[in-house]
């Protein structure tokens, strides 16, 4: 529970597999937005021509289309929409032209002698803030939004001297009101989106990632390894003796090794990039990005002796133990995919269990006569 609520309060544990889908549901809305105002704020520009005089209505025009070219720049932005930093920079940026066009029209305004309360101008900040509702942000994220939208309001305030009215008080709190309800709407956007991702992406008993996801993950690593000309090394193990340990200690017993061999796989993928995922059965995968030989047979070794460490009560009273076979494949040339890179993983175990068991072998490298 502490964990979740650490989850919605800021993005640092957040998953870069979760930051994927976050950053593409930002980006897709962003730009569902930066089209929609391209077209209003075009189109309000007739309005102002029926409503403003002709000196100024011409000179909103040009601010109006200056936004919704910058707009339709957010618009068309299609690189990186699955960094989460670049999909934030985005919405950081609709909100700032919007906030620089609301301030700037609301002077060009206020010193021709018109009040900001005119048509399609006083809820210019109020519509800002609310449009946060449609984003799934953190709690962090949220406040430093909504600060942002009532500081500026703050401020212009202050300037054409509004502050400490009963209007402008009025304004301030129904902007502050709006941010709660926007941010809570917005926070509870994330939570849904926390909790799905996790039940399509996560193995029940065990918590590592499923098969499907380790599968796509290990897809976009190994093209990032091979554009990057950075090794990549998967580790594929398999818990030994496991179908006499279970016909011995029973199946519930065989569910508890299990979740305790996530929590030492866990342990051993200590960097963000680590992938620790369960394959099918008691058979699990950890994808090291950026790891070598050398490194990911120390991960093997460490997770090894994880296992030599511990010592299980299980339902039938009985202190038990297990071990793994593990076989280490270490990403080729430019011609391996997942499944020729898996399969050489594959002859790693079986030559592990061949050998004996609770030992790792490494694949000899791709091409390698053996
Ligand atoms: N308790 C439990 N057992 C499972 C689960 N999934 C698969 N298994 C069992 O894992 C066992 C797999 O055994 P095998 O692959 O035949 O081989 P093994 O006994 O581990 O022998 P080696 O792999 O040769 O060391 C089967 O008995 C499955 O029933 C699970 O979720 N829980």
């Amino acid at each position: 529970m502490f964990e979740f609520m650490n989850d919605l309060l800021r993005a640092g544990r957040h998953s870069r597999y979760f930051n994927h889908t976050r950053s593409y549901s930002l980006f897709s809305r962003v730009r569902t937005i930066a089209w929609i105002l391209v077209v209003l704020q075009t189109a309000w520009i007739a309005v102002d021509w029926l409503l403003l005089p002709e000196g100024i209505s011409s000179t909103i025009a040009y601010g109006r289309i200056t936004a919704s070219a910058c707009c339709l720049v957010l618009a068309l932005w299609f690189s990186h929409p699955y960094r989460i930093e670049a999909s934030l920079i985005r919405l950081l940026l609709l909100v700032l032209v919007l906030t620089v066009f609301q301030t700037w029209s609301n002077w060009v305004l206020i010193h021709a002698g018109f009040e900001s309360e005119l048509a399609g101008y006083a809820f210019f900040p109020f519509m800002i803030i609310t449009m946060l509702a449609i984003f799934p942000l953190t709690i962090l994220e949220v406040l430093g939004f909504a600060a942002f939208v009532i500081l500026v309001e703050l401020v212009s305030q202050l300037w054409n001297g509004k502050f400490g009215l009963v209007s402008g008080l009025n304004d301030l709190w129904l902007l502050a009101l709006l941010g709660c309800i926007a941010g809570w709407a917005s926070v509870n956007q994330l939570s849904m989106l926390l909790v799905m991702h996790r039940q399509a992406t996560r193995d029940p008993l065990t918590g590592l990632a499923n098969r499907r996801q380790v599968m796509e993950q290990l897809d976009s690593d190994i093209s990032e390894s091979l554009e990057g000309g950075q090794p990549l090394s998967v580790l594929l193990f398999d818990l030994d003796k496991f179908k006499s340990f279970n016909d011995n200690h029973g199946h519930a017993a065989g569910d508890l090794v299990l979740k305790q061999f996530a929590r030492i796989l866990k342990e051993n993928a200590k960097r963000k990039v680590d992938l620790a995922g369960r394959f099918g059965g008691e058979e699990f995968l950890m994808v090291l990005p950026g790891m070598g030989e050398a490194e990911a047979s120390r991960v093997a070794d460490a997770v090894r002796a994880g296992c030599h460490k511990t010592s299980l009560k299980v339902p039938t009273g009985e202190q038990v133990s297990f071990t793994t076979s593990i076989g280490i494949a270490v990403l080729g040339d430019q011609d391996e995919d997942r499944t020729r890179l898996l399969q050489r993983a594959d002859e790693a175990l079986y030559a592990a269990k061949d050998g004996g068991r609770d030992r790792y072998v490494v694949a000899p490298a791709e091409g390698a006569i053996v």
